[in-house]
């Protein structure tokens, strides 16, 4: 369906302030969860107000930034919250390549926030009397059960011997970086419960962006833009080691990842290109000097908090078209590290290291990089998780690290 029936007639959308409603996720009904939640606060959506499949292409964020505009520019807004996420607010997942049709935005019929103490809820229906003001059945998850997991595109050796290749190519000059990733499946016992995934995933990995888009799923630490008025912000992330063993292990291992020259250029990389896309749109950009150390609870990143002020009135989808894909999850140079993608991950990446979040009627929003994630399709489960290659790469080492970033969708899954 490219655009929904709501487009014949206007949004009526309305938005109250609520008591506080506590765990967001325990307040989803079973049908078509959507979410982006961090430490307890953030978005929770269900039902479908109004969708848009949108085309393939370059121009694909600038499509879906008009389409947006077009439809709450129609709706007969009522918000008495006045807020970024109040008001009208469509859920969003891009696919990696641009060329790849599944991308989508979906404006859930009714919204539920929390954010800084303050709570809201957000209706659309065509009429006041409408049923989507009321809030959804809900039914407690169902655990998937068993689990069996299996390759994806390429087994273990396959994939790590398109690091070799990679990391040959790269010692011959044909680029810097590029990150490979594979996928694995997971079949369980009984259909897979998105809301289940959501409270394991919200729960263990509070620093991170849970998220849920037409059961895409995970648990992302990665912002790819946060986008309040003109302020921006992005946490980029490039270098990693897995946890240690113990305390004193992960001591050594994160000042082993700070000190390490190959983590640290990675990490230039990524930073290098957010600057890049970031600097003219913007008429104020910090980028700090040095990055930080991010400790999640299965791996360590290296990671570089970084600010602007936009210089025009560029929505967060304007921002997002700009930065993807960054060195992060694509490569340096990206056009040689796209091509190199294609021709050695033997996978399609679908939403995976694609933009995933939120937009709401006055262009702002939260959009984070879609890793520790995967597409939910009854009781399956594609997985993905990838790796910055660069010249002295071990494949080894990075098929390790890509086993720590699957445990997280593996954790959400295994009751
Ligand atoms: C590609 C992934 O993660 C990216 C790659 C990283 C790296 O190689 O060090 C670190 C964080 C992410 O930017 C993933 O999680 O699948």
């Amino acid at each position: 369906m490219q655009v929904s029936v709501a487009l014949i007639r206007p949004l009526v959308v309305r938005t109250v302030p609520v008591g506080d409603p506590g765990d967001l996720v325990s307040c989803l009904p079973d049908t078509a969860p959507y979410a982006w939640i961090r430490h307890g606060e953030g978005l929770v959506g269900w039902g479908e107000a109004a969708r848009a499949t949108v085309p393939p292409g370059p121009d694909r964020f600038r499509w879906a930034r008009d389409w947006m505009s077009a439809l709450f520019a129609d709706a007969r807004i009522d918000d008495d919250v006045e807020v970024p996420g109040s008001g009208p607010v469509a859920f969003g997942s891009f696919t990696f390549e641009a060329d790849a049709p599944g991308s989508r935005l979906v404006v859930p019929r009714v919204v539920l926030a929390r954010r800084g103490g303050r709570a809201w809820l957000t209706t659309i229906g065509e009429d006041d009397h409408d049923a989507g003001h009321r809030p959804g059945l809900r039914t407690p998850p169902t655990p998937p059960g068993r689990i069996r997991y299996g390759d994806g595109s390429l087994t273990a050796l396959e994939w790590q011997h398109a690091v070799a290749q990679a990391v040959r190519q790269i010692n011959d000059g044909r680029l810097d970086k590029v990150v490979l990733a594979r996928d694995l499946t997971a079949v369980a016992e009984n259909d897979i419960d998105v809301r289940f995934l959501l409270s394991r995933l919200s729960t263990r990995y509070p620093e991170c962006y849970t998220f849920s888009v037409d059961g895409f799923t995970g648990a992302t630490p990665e912002l790819l833009v946060r986008h309040r008025g003109n302020a921006i912000e992005s946490l980029v992330l490039a270098g990693t080691t897995p946890r240690g063993a113990d305390e004193a292990d992960d001591l050594a291992r994160g000042a082993a990842l700070f000190a390490s020259s190959k983590d640290r250029y990675e990490h230039v990389c990524a930073v290098s290109s957010v600057r890049e896309a970031l600097a003219p749109l913007c008429s104020a950009l910090d980028v700090p000097d040095e990055p930080e150390l991010l400790v999640l609870p299965n791996v360590q990143h290296l990671a570089s908090r970084v600010t602007g002020r936009l210089s025009d009135g560029a929505s967060v989808l304007d921002v997002v078209a700009a930065m993807h894909p960054t060195a992060a999850v694509g490569g340096t140079p990206t056009g040689t590290a796209l091509e190199v993608i294609r021709e050695l991950e033997g996978m399609d990446r679908a939403g995976y290291a694609g933009p995933v979040g939120w937009i709401d009627a006055r262009g702002d929003g939260e959009w984070g990089i879609a890793l520790r994630c995967g597409q939910i399709t009854g009781n399956r489960a594609r997985l993905f998780a990838g790796c910055g290659i660069m010249g002295d790469s071990d494949p080894v080492a990075e098929l390790a690290e890509a086993q720590a970033k699957f445990r997280v969708m593996r954790y959400a899954l295994e009751s």
